[in-house]
Order: C-alpha cells, then structure tokens, then sequence
C-alpha cells in the first residue's frame, strides 16, 4: 500500500507540502537521501509509535477527568482562557501551547497513572555489572519503567490521580521521569505527542462536556486498553454553562 501511495505521489504534479514529499524530495546537494525501503520503513516506525500512544493517553485522560471534576474544571479554565484571547475559529498556536501548564500536568499525570507505555528495551553492547551481578554482552533487557510510575516515594499517594503534583517543574527533569523513555533513544515524538493530545483537550474541553455511558472494561495488563472502547455521551458546552 504505502509503495502505491509513493508511486502516486511520485506522478503527482502538484506539491503537497507534507512530511511524504520531504522525504521524495530529489533536490540536489540534499545531505541524506532515503530510497524507498527507507521511506517504508520510517513510515511505519512513525505510525507505529504515534497512534496508540497518543490515542490510549486521550482516551485514558477523559477517562480519568471524568471521575476528577476539580481536575476537569481546571484544565478547562485554562483551555476558556486561551480561547478568550482568540476569535472564534482561530487556530492555536505555539505559545498557547507551551502556556497549557495545566494541561501538561494532566497529561503526564495520566501516562503515570495509567502506564501507558510500560518499558523501554536495550540490548548490552558490553558485559555489565550491577550489583554485583554480571549481565552479559548481547542480552536483551526490558526496563519495565511502569514499576517506577508507582513508586510511593516518588509519588506520593501513587494511586491517586492528582495532576497538581506535576506543576513543580522539576519533576519533568528528575531522572527518575521515564514517561517517554531515556538517553540516547528518548521518544522523538515527545513534543509532538504532546502538542497532539493538548489540541485535542483544547476543542474538547472548550466544545464539550461527556458522560461515561458505563459498562466499559478497562485492562491494565500487559498495557492499558479499553478492549471494546470507552464509551461517553457527548453534549454540547457553551462558556456561560455553569
Ligand atoms: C503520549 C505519547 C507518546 C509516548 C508516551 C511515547 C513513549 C515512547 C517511549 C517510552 C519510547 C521508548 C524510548 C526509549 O527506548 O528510551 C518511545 C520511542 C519512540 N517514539 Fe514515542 N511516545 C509517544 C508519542 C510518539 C509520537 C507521536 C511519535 C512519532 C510520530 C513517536 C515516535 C517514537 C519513535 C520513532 C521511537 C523510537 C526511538 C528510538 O528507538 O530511537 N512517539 N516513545
């Protein structure tokens, strides 16, 4: 499929000024040149990483503002401030993002609370030693971060969603912070998942208003999912609504 949409886009006379024709570009004097099992390739690592990520956190973060009104009401005062500033169908742009501090914190609360992603996998280049025991070169090791998402004395009341604990900017910078891996292969996505899952609580929260229809199932193990979705019923939300 994807070879057939490169084809496409290769006889396509028109640009589409889109991450695809970046990649095709043929420009001269470009530094790095991809062909097309590459461009497949990349594709796919991309897909794969930035859906279920970013649709599990949206879905888990309504989920989770839902059963907290207080948290709820916050993040929407500061979703109705930025859209006072703005005419009715403005755009948001980079500063209104990096104002959502609130937003950020529910978001990182939630990828904690849910464990969204719950490991990060390394391969030792080298024999190891940790504590006296010797891990060999070649092995395969999963860091099974989601362990450190429940550590009391990281967080304290590790149960309890309470975004509030994340507005002390250091915590994002702890060594301890993993929602999004580490090092050298930290997620790349990061700022992008991020921006994503902040635009889509800006126009729901400023929209809407939902109600759990119930019933649902919620699986934690092996990672969080909703088997047969999370099912809400959605009403329209004015800013003069109490
Ligand atoms: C809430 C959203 C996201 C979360 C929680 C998340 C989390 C993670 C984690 C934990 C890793 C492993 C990092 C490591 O091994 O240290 C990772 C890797 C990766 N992520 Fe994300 N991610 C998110 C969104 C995205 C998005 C939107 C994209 C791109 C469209 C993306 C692309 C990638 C890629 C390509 C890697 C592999 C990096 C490498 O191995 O060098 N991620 N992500």
């Amino acid at each position: 499929m994807l070879r057939e949409i490169i084809e496409d886009r290769r006889s396509c006379r028109s640009p589409h000024n889109d991450m695809l024709d970046s990649l095709l570009n043929t420009e001269e004097g470009l530094k790095f040149k991809l062909n097309d099992e590459q461009i497949i390739d990349l594709i796919i690592a991309l897909v794969y990483s930035g859906y279920e990520t970013i649709s599990t956190t949206s879905m888990m973060a309504i989920k989770y503002l839902h059963d907290h009104p207080r948290a709820l009401e916050e993040l929407r005062n500061e979703h109705l401030e930025i859209r006072r500033k703005k005419l009715p169908e403005e755009a948001l742009d980079w500063n209104d993002f990096k104002s959502m501090k609130f937003t950020r914190a529910v978001i990182f609360e939630t990828l904690r609370t849910a464990t969204v992603v719950n490991g990060v996998l390394r391969k030792t280049t080298q024999d190891i030693e940790m504590k006296g025991y010797i891990i060999p070169k070649g092995w395969k090791i999963y860091v099974y971060t989601g362990e450190i998402n429940y550590d009391q004395y990281l967080y304290p009341e590790p149960l309890k969603f309470n975004p509030w604990r994340w507005m002390d900017k250091n915590m994002e910078s702890h060594q301890y912070f993993m929602l999004f891996g580490g090092g050298g292969r930290l997620c790349p996505g990061k700022d992008l998942g991020l921006a994503e899952i902040s635009t889509f609580l800006h126009y729901f929260v400023t929209r809407y208003r939902c109600e759990e229809v119930g019933g649902d199932t919620i699986l934690k193990f092996p990672r969080v999912q909703a088997p047969n979705g999370l099912h809400i019923r959605i009403s329209d939300y004015q800013d003069t609504d109490i």
